[in-house]
């Protein structure tokens, strides 16, 4: 359920028509949902109730400051993969016990940040790393928290490139490695081990591959046990799926009881990173037809939002439905919706039913709330969208346009004067 809405035959988001943002703040233009974003952490959070557990929203799906403390005043943690997202972060406010670090690739520098910044735990993702947290902590005088991050090498049925989870992936320790790492990390000094983290990847439309999971690790746990390692934590990571398209994914309800019962009986924290769930359906990318370009297979709709806006489509053949703002009831036809970006990749849509929009027209791209804004670029010198965020009838700016200068900024000081 979202609040991107059709009333008096305009979009809106919730109380507010998208036309009069689109007047207002120009395209292309991201819209949020204040209560579509309260509305999907309320279902997520509450999925659990019953059982000791955190939220850790990935920040990675969209990390703007205004997202992560509205998620903040819901009780939200979050979920980090890099020193930038910690300090969004800590920005936006979120307690830093109720940070978890993920990630193949943390530098010395991350680690001291996020020791210094006092977050609840690690989840660590090779031996090295092990070692390097270790040694970085006894060096400042702490004692980290950890989680070892596991593959238990389960098909999470999703697209290739957000699949995580799978043996030939790069993410986690192989689960029969994992077990003399654990005693590593009882032995090390400046690490603790007291959690076991996986996550098998993204857009999940079963529950199935997560109850695989659990009873790999459900065997960890009781291994552990048996040499003294007491774990506290398990955080199953993210990972739900929405509908994009035809797709029907569990209700976290349904996903929660399902988790609850196979996890029934364990005295166990448990923590989940949802990231698209939250955001995904939250959030529209509004775009303007610029012109109707009659090609000799087929049309293009040319559009003001490009693969440097929303690379979804490009970069994983992914469907996002794209609608009119003001339908008016015209017969659809098959065509391309392209970007201004000089690439044939650029493309929202290819062989699309779409009504027969014309030139200055609003279109709405749905489903862009997680992982649009934050994968953008400015590829062929494209000033990044601004963002809004709408709640009931207000709408604010929650990042601005970018300006031409802005593509030129950090350059204009190295140039030859
Ligand atoms: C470690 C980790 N946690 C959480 C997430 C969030 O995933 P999703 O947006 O599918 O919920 C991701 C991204 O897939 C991730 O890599
Ligand atoms: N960027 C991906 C999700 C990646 C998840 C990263 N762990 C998407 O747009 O679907």
């Amino acid at each position: 359920m979202n609040y991107f809405k059709y009333k008096d035959g305009e979009l809106h988001a919730e109380d507010v028509r998208i036309r009069e943002l689109a007047e207002k703040y120009g395209t292309p233009l991201y819209v949020y949902s204040a209560k579509t974003l309260q509305r999907h952490f309320k279902a997520f959070d509450s999925a659990f109730e019953g059982i000791n557990h955190l939220i850790c929203y990935s920040v990675k799906a969209n990390s703007n400051l205004s997202i992560l403390n509205l998620l903040k005043q819901e009780g939200s943690g979050v979920d980090i993969v890099s020193g930038g997202e910690l300090f969004r972060a800590l920005r936006a406010g979120i307690d830093p016990k109720k940070i978890v670090y993920s990630g193949v690739g943390k530098s010395v520098a991350e680690i001291q940040e996020a020791l210094f910044a006092g977050i609840l735990m690690f989840n660590v993702e090779s031996e090295q790393e092990l070692e390097r947290i270790s040694k970085v902590a006894v060096e400042f005088g702490f004692e980290a928290q950890v989680s070892l991050r596991i593959n238990p090498d389960v098909d999470p049925k999703t697209h290739p490139y957000i699949a995580t989870g799978l043996k030939k992936s790069k993410f986690g320790i192989p689960m029969d490695q994992a077990l003399p790492i654990y005693v590593k990390a009882r032995d090390l000094p400046g690490v603790n081990p007291v959690g076991i983290d996986c996550h098998i990847g993204s857009q999940l439309t079963t529950i199935e591959p997560f109850l695989e999971s659990i009873e790999r690790l459900k065997k960890l746990h009781g291994q552990l046990a048996e040499k003294g390692i007491m774990i506290k934590y398990l955080d199953l990571g993210g990972g739900l799926g929405i509908t994009y398209d035809e797709e029907e994914p569990p209700h976290p309800r349904e996903f929660g009881e399902a988790l609850k019962k196979a996890l029934a009986g364990m005295d166990l924290t448990l923590i989940l990173e949802p990231g698209r769930v939250i955001a995904g359906n939250a959030g529209i990318l509004v775009t303007q037809v610029e012109y109707i370009k009659q090609g000799s297979t087929k049309d293009f709709v040319i559009v003001d939002a490009g693969m440097n806006d929303l690379i979804r489509p490009s970069l994983y053949g992914s469907f996002h439905r794209i609608a009119e703002v003001e339908p008016k009831g015209r017969p659809s036809r098959k065509v391309d919706v392209v970007g201004p970006i000089c690439e044939s990749g650029d493309f929202l849509a290819q062989d699309r039913e779409l009504p027969q929009v014309q030139p200055g027209e609003l279109l709405a791209v749905h489903s862009a709330g997680a992982y649009g804004f934050v994968m953008s670029s400015q590829y062929n010198s494209r000033p990044r969208a601004a963002e809004i965020l709408v709640d009931g009838a207000t709408s604010r700016v929650i990042r601005k346009r970018e300006q031409y200068q802005t593509l030129v900024a950090l350059e204009e000081d190295a140039l030859e004067k």
